[in-house]
């Protein structure tokens, strides 16, 4: 599903008289299976951006249409998740995986072999019958994956759902979501603020800087999927990148011993 923000703009209102611009004439085009990654530093706007495009927020000016059609209230062809997997603890991990499944009312039976399904694509079927507190911080955050795709959504929108894990259960599971897309191909938003894992997963990274929180630059990524970080033409890019944040790159620095 293609998605169109157009000219968005969300301010907050902190007190009476203060106001805050989180988002300022922001405009973006994502494609149909388009894996969009938006990159910036703490309070540029990514999260307020993504939840408007989620419909969890609503924008003070400009809209965000799909399909041509504007946004006016979460859908479930937009599946959503966060940073902190929000699993329900009493429920054992396939329960959790199957929620969405039974809120929308399918049978038992086939919401389960679904869910199981959905289970072993993030590589959990051993785990389906244990509870949540028994699992490591990448498994939950897979289960959440699996919670968030097992609803076979249009467009995916993921806000930093891997920032609280380490840099090896990250990679681990950047790659599974490499892989999975390429199966699925959903419209993906994906946002974080590592440089280097926008530039693995995103066909375009799209770069914002707050104050107000703004699109400063966007970059395609046009190299081969699964990609390595080593690549003479991913350091490329993140050199370009690192330029656009005004960041030195290692190669560039001069030491004096
Ligand atoms: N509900 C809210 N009420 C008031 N201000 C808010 C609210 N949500 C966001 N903001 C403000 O809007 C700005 C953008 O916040 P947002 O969470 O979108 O940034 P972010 O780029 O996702 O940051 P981070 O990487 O730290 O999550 C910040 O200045 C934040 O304080």
């Amino acid at each position: 599903m293609a998605i169109l923000v157009h000219d968005v703009r969300k301010s907050f209102h902190l007190q009476k008289d203060r106001e805050i611009i989180a988002l300022n004439d922001v405009s973006l085009g994502v494609e149909d299976q388009e894996f969009v990654c938006l990159l910036g530093p703490s309070g540029c706007g990514k999260s307020t951006l993504l939840k408007i495009i989620a419909g969890l927020e609503q924008a003070s000016s400009g809209w965000v249409e799909i399909d041509g059609q504007k946004i006016t209230a979460p859908s479930s062809d937009r599946a959503i998740v966060f940073q902190d997997y929000a699993l329900f603890p009493w429920r054992t991990v396939v329960e959790n995986v199957q929620f969405g499944l039974d809120l929308r009312k399918v049978p038992a039976k086939e919401a389960r072999k679904k869910a199981l399904e959905y289970l072993s694509l993030v590589n959990l079927c051993n785990f389906a019958n244990v509870y949540p507190h028994q699992l490591s911080g990448g498994m939950k955050q897979r289960v959440a994956i699996a919670r968030a795709l097992v609803l076979e959504p249009k467009i995916l929108l993921l806000d930093e759902p891997f920032g609280a894990l380490d840099a090896f259960t990250r990679m681990q599971l950047q790659f599974e979501l490499t892989s999975i897309c390429k199966k699925n191909s959903p419209t993906v938003i994906f946002v974080t603020h590592d440089i280097d894992e926008a530039i693995y997963l995103g066909d375009r990274v799209v770069i914002m800087t707050p104050n107000p929180g703004k699109v400063n630059a966007i970059v395609n990524v046009q190299l081969p999927k699964p990609r390595n970080r080593t690549d003479y033409d991913f350091n490329k890019i993140r050199d370009r990148v690192f330029r656009e944040f005004s960041l030195v790159t290692e190669t560039s620095l001069e030491y004096v011993i």
